[in-house]
């Protein structure tokens, strides 16, 4: 009887064309949906990016709308994304150098714009390996920070808060291959912008570690984040920081070239270095100024953490001696020293040191192209004006950090 009127109904559904494509339209999304089901535990191992940029945008649509308890179940597995989340995702896309107005916001820290770590995929190359291959013995959950033999996700132990354009991509790279360090790739950004999604949300973007692994960040705009040393303090007094320092005048140079790349348009360097250019006055509310001034930055730190549990690397060195400046940070991780000069090799194109093998691959990694741009010619007399500008400032950190970093 059941199925008489089964076959008569389908009868009916295929009599009419506008029926039989509404038949089809049915049976379709029934099989969507099954394939959604069936999709739940592998999509929970996928890396988080993709997961979370899938969550951002349908979590816009059409999530809200539905009710059915068991699919509002299924859906919140794949996307429990809050609100604030969508910011953490609009900065990954970001750092892929989308064309869209994200590519225009190289910013200036002081006039309360936004400031990106941009990349092209060639830099995230490597680290989407590995944090893929961090998620692939995946828990069930994506939300989970659950320890299920494959090691939990815990907050960081170490965290490289700078500075901007020192250097930290290049540290976190050369990291990532040492068996004891797990890092998370994109910049969390956890402690300036998006300290209001709570410790859970941050810890959420840790990869997972085994017993006596450490878990790493990078985010260089910390150290020039008035709230953060507090912030990091609350989270843990005893993490352990890094500060990739590079020579400000060629770090201002490098950061505007940054913002050149992607606003071609934008003022001359010398223009913007001057409040008043006859007066010869530097205009130090300019960002690629005031980062520089590492003095005052570190003053703040001060107030928080002691001067032992901050490292200093040098970002000149780790251009000309990477593995000397890595085993000074293994040694400050207490790690034993695996990373050495056998790891590295000079690429003559790139003109930079790169890695043999990176992590989770067997093939030669240099940084991608935002990494080692061609700076623009500055007028020397500039360069000179801002040399003597930085001056004190830069024997005020020797004198804090107890090591001279050779800029004068
Ligand atoms: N091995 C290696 N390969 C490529 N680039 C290297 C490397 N080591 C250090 N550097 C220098 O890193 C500079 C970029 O610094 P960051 O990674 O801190 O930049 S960012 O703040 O994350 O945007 C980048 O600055 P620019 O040369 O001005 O582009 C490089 O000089």
């Amino acid at each position: 009887m059941e199925y008489s009127l089964f076959c008569q109904s389908l009868y009916a559904c295929s009599s009419s064309p506008v029926k039989k494509k509404l038949f089809l339209l049915g049976i379709m999304f029934l099989l969507w949906v099954y394939m959604l089901y069936s999709c739940v535990g592998y999509c929970s191992g996928m890396p988080s990016l993709v997961v979370d940029s899938y969550r951002g945008k349908d979590t816009e649509s059409s999530v809200g709308k539905r009710t059915e308890n068991s699919r509002v179940d299924l859906m919140s597995r794949l996307m429990p994304v809050k609100p604030q989340q969508q910011a953490w995702v609009d900065d990954v896309e970001a750092d892929y150098d989308e064309p869209s107005v994200r590519t225009a916001v190289s910013r200036d820290l002081l006039h309360n714009e936004i400031e990106t770590d941009e990349r092209t995929s060639d830099d995230w190359d490597g680290e989407m390996r590995g944090e893929h291959q961090q998620r692939s013995a995946a828990e069930p959950s994506a939300m989970s920070s659950f320890s299920n033999g494959s090691g939990s996700k815990k907050l960081p132990q170490a965290i490289i808060i700078g500075v901007k354009k020192g250097g930290t991509r290049a540290l976190l790279e050369f990291l990532r291959v040492h068996p004891d360090i797990r890092a998370v790739g994109a910049e969390p950004h956890f402690f300036d912008r998006n300290y209001n999604n709570g410790l859970e949300w941050y810890r959420e973007l840790m990869p997972k570690t085994l017993e006596g692994q450490i878990t790493m960040e990078k985010t260089p705009s910390y150290f020039v984040t008035r709230e953060a040393p507090a912030r990091i303090s609350a989270m843990s007094r005893d993490t352990k920081l890094i500060v990739v320092v590079r020579d400000p005048v060629t770090r201002a140079i490098s950061d505007y070239t940054q913002t050149l790349s992607k606003k071609p348009d934008i003022p001359s360097f010398e223009s913007l270095t001057f409040k008043n250019r006859t007066t010869g006055l530097i205009d130090t509310s300019w960002s690629a100024i005031q980062i520089g001034i590492y003095a005052k930055h570190l003053d703040n730190w001060l107030q928080y953490f002691p001067m032992g549990q901050i490292l200093f690397v040098s970002g000149e060195r780790l251009i000309s001696d990477p593995a000397g400046e890595l085993g000074r940070v293994q040694d400050f991780l207490g790690l034993k020293r695996i990373i050495t000069d056998k790891h590295f090799y000079f690429n003559q194109t790139k003109g930079f040191p790169c890695l043999k093998k990176a992590e989770g691959s067997s093939k030669p990694h240099c940084l991608g192209k935002t990494k080692g741009r061609t700076h623009p010619n500055i007028n020397p007399e500039v360069v000179q004006r801002l040399r003597d500008f930085y001056r004190p400032f830069n024997m005020k950190f020797y004198q804090m950090t107890g090591h001279n970093f050779g800029w004068d």
